[in-house]
């Protein structure tokens, strides 16, 4: 069990939030000399930055752009009276990618892992009705036993490097809300559902953990507050008669509200808004609430202008919109977990969710992941630091899971995107990595990976644990590119066809597929590049999908163009979007809007 409840900050009659974003102290440390100068009780000389952002876009200087190292942010807390007697914990959305947090110089947590959040434990540490000061050192530096993994490299100047085995920018820092919260000494540490429809009603089995004896009692109201089932216990089953399901683009959520109580003293109260539905693969299908579905979407990034990975609440709005606008119903959340409050909106907006813990990069790519399409082998998995990695993987996999499980909207866990999969020594670390996750999840919901290109039916040794097969395809793009287009599409059916003749009984989705296009660009005839390409490629991609009854689904790479690491494959960033960084249409979102609004949600199931 993890050693803080991964439960969303809320307020109740017995919970106190106050946001701590805004304006932090910040600065660098390239000589790594931070402690020992005692920055620990507060930094020298500190620029101001906003949290949450990802620190690099703000400046004009290419060495605090490119820095890789060590960074420091700091601010000041005021606790109030009132908690003295409460545990106070400040919540850290997520730290990029390692962090040790300091209170009035007092070491409080570390954490591993940049993408899922940790809560520091100050209640024993904070100066009660008074100001606190925070100190988080932060270090972004990539490494073959962390996920995601690449190297640092150290140039002929002396300053560090990162080199990412993924193209996305190795963006960092402070990126998601920082809450101070006061809860209770006896509290919800956790709350666990899974869901059975029985007829027109619903049974809801829930596990409660508390830190004390107290009784819990777990109350279930609808959407109007009516009260619709209520359980004694720490375990139970909450029938609900007559239950709203929550359907796909059409979401509806009950709060369940778990409460302690001492006679008629309410000791904790804490609520979710959770869905009713179920999740199964059976044969070819993915059926949510026993009904087959097909998956119209984007792969995403969280990604924009000025504030980069920063979790930024209108940007996360602009992409829904951009979202139902479009007609689709699902995204996975390439290439890790992305912010809490993007999961309650899915929740809302009834999106389907692929969750993916951040493990990318699992392929040793010198110039930034190119070799992949080769077929080189890189032995990723024979290598000394292969322990250490499992180790941080399997422990971001139960971080994930933990904070993730409740959403009606997450309907399979992705476990790794694009690793090498040809070698056996792949096979134990995956069997172990799936194993966890399906302990994990009592829903026991399909587990996935993304097969990159060289993962093919004869190569691949690892597609036999996944629930769901996952392709990243780039037949007509990487391969095979413009007028060669023709020969893509007979290789890219002739593998097709290798599937199929497999008969796994399992259903296939494809999680990439894409063609760089810049949005100015437009020719006649088409040339790669050109908006005219992006959909003639798109066309023939889907003309293959269509021909294949065990393909489910389909997220197109990438809902927007993103930042990447410079290099000859991207121009300032990868151009696979079908809406530019800006989240404006090219020519292609248009074709999309009008297929994914004529494909039935139960396509290729009739
Ligand atoms: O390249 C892309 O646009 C995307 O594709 C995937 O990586 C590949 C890179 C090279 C090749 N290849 O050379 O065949 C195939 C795949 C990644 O999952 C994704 O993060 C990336 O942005």
């Amino acid at each position: 069990m993890l050693q803080y409840s991964m439960l969303y900050p809320k307020q109740s009659v017995s919970r106190r939030t106050v946001s701590m974003d805004g304006m932090w102290k910040f600065s660098l440390d390239p000589e790594g000399k931070g402690t020992e100068n005692g920055w620990t009780d507060g930094i020298p000389q500190a620029d101001l930055i906003p949290v949450p952002a990802s620190f690099q876009d703000f400046y004009t200087d290419k060495d605090t752009r490119e820095y890789a190292g060590d960074l420091w942010y700091e601010t000041d807390v005021f606790v109030p009276e009132e908690y003295a007697g409460k545990n106070v914990a400040i919540r850290f959305g997520c730290a990029t990618h390692r962090a040790e947090v300091y209170l009035n110089g007092v070491h409080v947590t570390s954490h591993v892992g940049g993408f899922l959040p940790f809560m520091a434990d100050i209640t024993n540490v904070a100066r009660y009705n008074a100001v606190n000061k925070v100190v988080v050192k932060i270090n972004n530096e990539l490494s073959e036993t962390n996920i995601p993994c690449g190297k640092t490299k150290v140039l002929s100047n002396g300053k560090k490097m990162n080199s990412p085995y993924f193209d996305f920018f190795n963006y960092s820092g402070l990126q998601r809300p920082v809450k101070l919260v006061a809860y209770p000494k006896e509290y919800v540490f956790d709350l666990t559902v899974d869901h059975r429809i029985n007829g027109r009603d619903a049974d809801v089995s829930y596990s409660v953990v508390t830190t004390g004896e107290h009784p819990v009692e777990v109350t279930v109201y609808d959407e109007d507050g009516r009260e619709v089932a209520v359980s004694q216990g720490k375990e139970g089953i909450l029938h609900i008669e007559n239950a709203h399901l929550w359907q796909v683009r059409n979401a509806y959520l009950y709060t369940f509200t778990v409460r302690i109580k001492d006679e008629e003293e309410v000791l904790d109260e804490y609520s979710e808004e959770i869905g009713v539905r179920t999740v199964e693969v059976k044969g070819k299908d993915i059926l949510i609430n026993g009904s087959p579905v097909y998956l119209k979407g984007f792969g995403k990034h969280e990604d924009s202008d000025i504030v980069g990975r920063g979790f930024h609440i209108g940007v996360m709005k602009r992409d829904f919109e951009c979202m139902k606008w479009i007609g689709a119903n699902s995204f996975r959340t390439s290439h890790y977990p992305y912010s809490d409050e993007i999961y309650q909106m899915a929740d809302r907006e009834g999106f389907l969710v692929i969750d993916e813990v951040p493990a990318v990069g699992l392929f040793e790519s010198l110039m930034n992941f190119m070799e992949a399409s080769t077929g080189k082998k890189t032995a990723f998995f024979a290598k000394d630091t292969i322990p250490e990695l499992l180790e941080n993987h399997l422990h971001a996999v139960e971080e994930m899971i933990t904070r993730d499980k409740n959403h009606a909207c997450v309907i399979a866990w992705s476990l790794l995107n694009e690793p090498e999969t040809t070698d056996e020594a792949a096979v134990p670390y995956f069997e172990k990595v799936f194993a966890r996750a399906h302990e994990l999840d009592v829903q026991k919901r399909p587990r996935t990976f993304a097969l990159i290109m060289n993962s093919l039916p004869d190569t691949c040794k690892c597609y036999h644990l996944a629930d769901v097969i996952s392709m990243n395809r780039y037949y007509g793009w990487y391969l095979m590119g413009g007028y060669e287009m023709c020969d893509a599409e007979a290789a890219f059916r002739a593998e097709m066809d290798k599937w199929a003749g497999k008969n796994l009984d399992r259903p296939f989705v494809f999680t990439e597929y894409g063609a760089d296009t810049y949005a100015a660009e437009h020719k006649l005839p088409s040339v790669m590049w050109s908006q005219e390409y992006q959909k003639e490629y798109l066309e023939m991609c889907h003309r293959v999908f269509d021909s294949y009854d065990f393909i489910k689904g389909e997220q197109v790479w990438n809902f927007a163009d993103f930042q990447t690491t410079e290099g000859i494959m991207r121009v300032n960033g990868n151009k696979k979007g079908i809406f530019t960084r800006q989240r404006q249409p090219k020519d292609a979102a248009f074709y999309f809007k009008e297929r994914w609004e004529s494909l039935p949600l139960d396509h290729k199931s009739k």
